[in-house]
């Protein structure tokens, strides 16, 4: 159009005219087509760059094979819930174990567990071994604790297993409780490595206590009144170690204590004192027998370090008489009717009256009535020194597991006893 008008505006020999129809054609186009080509030159460098930094995000996408996607929690979430078990890959355990670097310190390679001697039992996360651990003198080898992870696992397993480990490594190190040695988490199967406390736990050794065995692997299968307070004095400085970190172990009990040549007694079974660390509060549905639980924890009602002294007050009663079930008359569904009609245990033949009346003040309906486990260690230690260290405890019947777990309360499988020392 404006072309038109200028030529119809303009005669031939119009040179004004002329020069502005060359400027039209030899600057106004060529700039348009170079601007054009610039921007094309951008968005091609632009792409360009783009594909650049994705390939220094994922070296190995152009030159390995593609990694199958790993499992993630939107697989959980999906409606198949966090118990189902499938088979991690390796990237979700890293992925884990960068989340942890805590876990990086406490390695232990797995080269250094040279073999597994024996499976102790089933645990709460799956089997419980002992391995040799080699510690780079051949002749320095030692026996150690393996809990594994059981496989194949959930990632909410694999989840609780590390903050398992990571809670030893918070709890430190205690005389009284089992001590952790380090972990091999940097890939499947996972395990949490132990000290060995060889002679395993007190009820077994409790039951061996009433046969005649005298002394195995140099420890002494008799026991005296001032024995049953040395050991109990030892639990009690766990229970305070534990009431220090406003924490309670919730499964006080001769089944969770281990016991060492020299009778130190370590406490396990840390898996309710883990609940209480990470929630607040026990909120587990795991079962635990009736018979040792204080009234508060049998009404559900909150429960701290004292209904761990109650349960106290049933391992003194479980020493005195070389691991009797508790309350042998009451099935054990009926234990709770039985305390609120404020029955207590009654003095067993061969417990003083010094021990039973430790004993009643851990059994004191209202907690508040009970000691700390502070109060109830002094008073220990005032009865050991007139102890009787002489007479050795003594029963003649000899242990039936079964019946024992029967009128216990106890699944007979959750008992890990040594068929050939009953
Ligand atoms: N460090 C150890 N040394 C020797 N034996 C052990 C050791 N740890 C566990 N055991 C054996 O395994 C049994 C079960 O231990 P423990 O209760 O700690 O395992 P768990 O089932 O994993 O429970 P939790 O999850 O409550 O810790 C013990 O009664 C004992 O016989």
């Amino acid at each position: 159009m404006g072309m038109t008008r200028m030529l119809l505006e303009c005669s031939l020999s119009d040179k004004l005219c002329v020069i502005q129809e060359k400027q039209y054609e030899v600057i106004i186009v060529p700039t348009f087509l170079v601007t054009i080509f610039l921007i094309l030159l951008g968005v091609i460098l632009w792409l360009f760059i783009r594909e650049q930094r994705t390939q220094q995000h994922h070296p190995g996408s152009r030159d390995t094979a593609p990694v199958p996607p790993s499992r993630d929690l939107s697989w959980e979430a999906a409606g198949h819930g966090g118990n189902v078990a499938l088979p991690l890959k390796e990237t979700s355990v890293e992925n884990f174990l960068g989340a942890t670097p805590a876990l990086a310190k406490l390695q232990v390679p797995r080269e250094q567990l040279s073999e597994v001697v024996e499976q102790i039992c089933n645990g709460s996360y799956g089997p419980i071994l002992r391995a040799n651990m080699n510690t780079g003198d051949a002749s320095k080898s030692k026996s150690v604790i393996l809990k594994a992870l059981k496989e194949p696992a959930g990632l909410h397993e694999v989840q609780d297993f590390l903050g398992r480990i990571q809670f030893h490594q918070y709890l430190g190190k205690h005389k009284n409780l089992v001590q952790l040695e380090g972990c091999c988490t940097e890939k499947l199967p996972l395990y949490m490595v132990l000290e060995d406390v060889v002679h395993g736990d007190l009820l077994n050794f409790l039951w061996t206590c009433r046969r005649d065995v005298m002394t195995m692997d140099g420890l002494l299968y008799d026991l005296t009144e001032k024995q049953v307070y040395h050991i109990g004095k030892q639990v009690l400085l766990a229970l305070e170690f534990l009431q220090d970190k406003h924490l309670f172990h919730g499964d006080v009990a001769a089944r969770n204590i281990l016991i060492q040549t020299d009778l130190t007694a370590k406490l396990c079974g840390l898996g309710l004192a883990y609940e209480v660390y990470t929630r607040g509060a026990i909120s587990s549905t795991q079962t635990i027998p009736l018979k040792w639980l204080a009234p508060e924890r049998l009404l559900l009602r909150p429960a701290g370090i004292r209904a761990d002294v109650w349960s106290f007050g049933i391992l003194l009663y479980e020493m005195v008489t070389l691991g009797a079930p508790p309350y042998p008359e009451v099935p054990p569904a009926s234990i709770l009717q039985h305390l609120q009609k404020r029955k207590i245990m009654k003095r067993p033949s061969s417990c003083t009256r010094t021990m039973y009346g430790i004993m009643k003040s851990c059994w004191r309906w209202h907690e508040a009535g009970r000691p700390s486990p502070r109060e109830l260690r002094l008073r220990l230690e005032v009865a050991i020194k007139t102890a009787d260290d002489k007479a050795v405890l003594q029963v003649p019947e000899l242990v039936v597991p079964e019946l024992y777990a029967a009128v216990a309360g106890i699944r007979v499988e959750s008992l890990f006893y040594n068929y050939s020392m009953l």
